[in-house]
């Protein structure tokens, strides 16, 4: 009887967690998103920039922010390297894509790239947040433009967002964590995805 209780108010009073993918092009500056988000979000330091090598594995990170536990997996972004992107989509609540804002030539590879992952059934009603990342170069493309070169005002039966940020300076990322909270929770991928992990 305990044991059944116990289970129901666990079940109540648990935070959920969403599984969050960040993807995008090598040297995008993913990983860098991810250690500056750790540092904004928990009690430890993320890795300095000089000490974040490319990614070849997963790297993960979890963090807690209104009220809700997230978990970041950060792939490698190296052409020969996206094939395995797709494996995660399946259990990815949301999309974190991150672009170079200050590198305009490998724009049209970013969005091929882009395209392709949207494309996948997989992510269907997945909310997509692309980080215009590296805000504090200078000549960075802003927002704006990143968001009408990608083309997103055409995703349709998406919630998106494209923000400035800066992994260097931490700019923009606190309102996409809170952007990401408050748009998975209305998704019925949300529901879906819970529903899945409590049958299993
Ligand atoms: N100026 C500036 N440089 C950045 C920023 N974010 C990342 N960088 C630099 O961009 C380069 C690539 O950063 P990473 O975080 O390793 O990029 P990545 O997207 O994880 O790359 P892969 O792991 O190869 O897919 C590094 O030299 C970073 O120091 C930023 O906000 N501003
Ligand atoms: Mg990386």
């Amino acid at each position: 009887m305990f044991s059944l209780l116990y289970g129901l108010y666990e079940y109540i009073f648990r935070k959920d967690e969403f599984h969050v993918l960040i993807l995008g092009v090598d040297k995008a500056g993913k990983t860098n998103v991810l250690e500056r988000l750790k540092t904004i979000f928990t009690q430890s330091i993320g890795l300095d920039p000089g000490k974040i090598l490319p990614t070849v594995g997963l790297n993960v990170g979890r963090i807690e922010a209104h009220k809700h536990n997230l978990v970041f997996w950060d792939l490698g972004g190296q052409s020969g390297l996206r094939s395995i992107w797709d494996k995660y989509y399946s259990e990815a609540h949301a999309i974190v894509y991150v672009v170079d804002s200050a590198n305009r030539t490998r724009f049209d590879e970013s969005k091929a790239a882009l395209d392709r992952m949207l494309e996948n059934r997989e992510l269907g009603g997945a909310p997509l947040l692309i980080m215009a990342n590296k805000q504090d170069l200078e000549g960075a493309a802003t927002s704006q433009e990143v968001g009408e070169v990608f083309g997103i005002s055409r995703l349709e039966g998406r919630q998106f967002k494209v923000l400035p940020v800066s992994a260097y300076t931490g700019q923009g990322l606190k309102d996409g964590v809170e952007w990401l909270v408050e748009t998975v929770k209305r998704t019925h991928r949300a529901l879906r995805l819970r529903v899945r992990s409590n049958g299993s």
